[in-house]
């Protein structure tokens, strides 16, 4: 993934963001709706529910995901990432905000408008595979199509295509239960892309998985993304996933957001002691960039090295750097942000040595 550092999301207009989100907020339970705006919306989860019985799952919520990007939603058990991803296509009503995908209004669709997003704009990819077991990996793919109305011939040719672009050709016409766990979230992944949705929405599809199989699924996503360029928004427990797949990262915890920013913007600035534990185990080289490790040029020191990029990770930056003699230049586009030498790049490694597990 590009790990680009770019502006903060509030500067994205709803036409330009794959998706929108302002102020959204689902409380469950009755008269949930009136919690909103009262000091009861100000209580923690724990006291709402012991006072009114309502439990607040998602709490005033609000981000852009830019289109071809990749946005990770992370947070423990509980924090509400699978509420948040049913409310952005309302398979889950939102007690009150704002959900805007390519430019469209989603809170206040008909019914005819979201099925109709669900069909041909959004792709959904969960754990447990949804595939029918009476048909083949061929017609599994192939569905949503069907459902469209798309030809027979279309339909066959277009899943031909998706099968091979995940790797499993020559399964075509195999039954689910033939298959591995990871072969058949592949044949999710096939039947999610065949309808060239606009977005694809992952919740935790690989948690079931072993975690070699877990890891290669992980590379697979990445090598789509690279291939078909998708905005795809992926929900996971897990910190190691979210950092290898996020462009960009939001943390969550009891209903709200506690972060959003870049693999290398979490691990360097956290934004508070429960992001800083979160992260405290993750090796620092492999994530920050040259931008949270570059420094202002010592007086006398030579400003002639080579020129690199701040969005460079650190650990394929460091045989570069410790290659020169004197320190490397980084730059972000035009402008000159600081030097980095040897010193600098060990100083990153030798201090990860006391946090790995
Ligand atoms: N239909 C419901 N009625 C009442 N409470 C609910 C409902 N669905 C979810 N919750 C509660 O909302 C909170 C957020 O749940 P949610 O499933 O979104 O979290 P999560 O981060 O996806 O967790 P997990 O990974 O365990 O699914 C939890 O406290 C959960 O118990």
């Amino acid at each position: 993934m590009t790990q680009t550092e770019a502006a903060p999301a509030s500067s994205t207009s709803d036409e330009e963001s794959a998706l929108s989100v302002k102020g959204l907020w689902k409380i469950f339970g009755a008269k949930a709706d009136k919690i909103i705006g009262t000091p009861d919306a100000d209580l923690s989860r724990k006291e709402l529910q012991a006072k009114t019985g309502c439990v607040m799952a998602v709490k005033d919520v609000s981000f852009e995901v830019r289109p071809g990007e990749v946005f990770v939603v992370m947070g423990l058990s509980g924090s509400g990432k699978s509420t948040l991803v049913r409310l952005l296509t309302r398979l889950i009503e939102p007690t009150q905000g704002s959900v805007t995908i390519g430019g469209q209004d989603i809170t206040g669709a008909d019914d005819a408008r979201l099925r109709e997003l669900r069909r041909n704009h959004v792709a959904m990819v969960f754990q447990h595979f949804g595939l029918l077991p009476h048909r083949t990996v061929r017609d599994n793919v192939a569905f949503g199509l069907e459902v469209r109305g798309v030809s027979k011939a279309e339909r066959r040719a277009r899943a031909q295509e998706m099968v091979d672009l995940v790797g499993l050709s020559g399964n075509e016409d195999s039954y689910p239960d033939q298959l591995s766990g990871g072969m058949q979230q592949r044949v999710g992944l096939a039947r999610a892309l065949a309808g060239d949705p606009t977005l694809m929405m992952f919740d935790e599809p690989f948690s079931a998985l072993d975690p070699l199989i877990r890891r290669d699924m992980q590379n697979e996503v990445i090598r789509l993304h690279e291939e078909v360029g998708k905005t795809m928004i992926f929900i996971t427990h897990d910190l190691q996933e979210a950092l290898k797949l996020g462009d960009r990262i939001l943390i969550m915890r009891d209903g709200e957001i506690v972060q959003i920013g870049t693999p290398a913007q979490v691990v360097a600035e956290p934004a508070d002691d429960y992001v800083k534990d979160f992260v405290s185990d993750v090796p620092r080289s492999h994530v920050l960039t040259l931008r949270y490790v570059c420094r202002q040029p010592h007086e006398g020191e030579s400003s002639d090295g080579p020129v690199m990029q701040a969005d460079e990770i650190v650990r394929d930056a460091a045989r570069k750097v410790l290659e020169v003699r004197g320190a490397v230049r980084v730059y972000d586009g035009e402008e000159f942000l600081g030097v980095v030498d040897d010193e600098d790049i060990l100083r990153v490694v030798v201090a990860e040595e006391g946090t790995q597990p």
